[in-house]
């Protein structure tokens, strides 16, 4: 079986970027939305990434974004892929993936059945799905709360697309979220972090420790 795959999200300095990838991260995210204490400008986003060698995948996350965010975005020339984290429609997810020419990941917020299966609508449109904890209305934050949803909801999962697991995982139940869920691919923010938007080193370093076990 291939290796999991492992996305350290939100981070905002060269030091947490190196840990990321010395810990064995295949993936990093920036997350570009004003009112995270994750927010990264485009500008950062390029430099942070130069901390990255080339095989690292650099995923930057958005809120419905518009085409001009995007444009600045790309245009930066860093990115491997954009994470739609918003309710941006299947049409839409597809028009970004046609006009920006890099893979588009689609958030899919969780909390019952329903909300898992609503992801087949996202099927051709995405190339990959998150499925994530959903935050309450009301939240600041559509992601990055440290909250999780029932793992077992994605159990025997046979929607014909990639899809990856995020919200709430940590390095003390990430083993028992992918045995649960069976996911390839686990995404973190707040659970690797001292305070928000403040990575930690050593709970990066924890977690893909945690992670390579299984
Ligand atoms: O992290 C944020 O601040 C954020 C803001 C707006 C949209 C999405 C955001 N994060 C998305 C992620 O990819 C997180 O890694 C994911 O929601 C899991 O977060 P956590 O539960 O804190 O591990």
């Amino acid at each position: 079986m291939s290796r999991l795959a492992i996305k350290i999200c939100g981070l905002s300095t060269p030091e947490t970027v190196g840990a990321a990838v010395s810990a064995g991260a295949s993936h990093i995210g920036f997350v570009h939305f004003a009112k995270s204490p994750r927010h990264v400008e485009a500008d950062q986003i390029r430099g942070l990434a130069a901390h990255a060698p080339a095989h690292i995948e650099k995923v930057a996350v958005v809120v419905d974004p518009t085409d001009e965010m995007l444009g600045e975005l790309v245009g930066a020339g860093a990115l491997t892929a954009l994470q739609l984290h918003g309710k941006e429609s299947p049409q839409r997810v597809a028009a970004i993936r046609a006009r920006f020419g890099l893979p588009v990941w689609k958030a899919i917020a969780v909390k019952t059945r329903a909300d898992i299966d609503s992801a087949s609508a996202y099927v051709g449109a995405a190339d990959l799905l998150l499925f994530d904890a959903k935050t309450p209305d009301g939240a600041a934050l559509p992601g990055g709360m440290g909250l999780r949803f029932d793992w077992t909801l994605l159990r025997g999962l046979a929607i014909p697309a990639p899809w990856g697991l995020s919200g709430g995982l940590s390095s003390d139940n990430v083993v028992e979220a992918i045995c649960i869920s069976g996911a390839r691919l686990i995404d973190i923010s707040s659970g690797v972090e001292s305070a928000p938007g403040i990575k930690s080193v050593d709970k990066i370093m924890a977690f893909c420790k945690a992670v390579s076990a299984c």
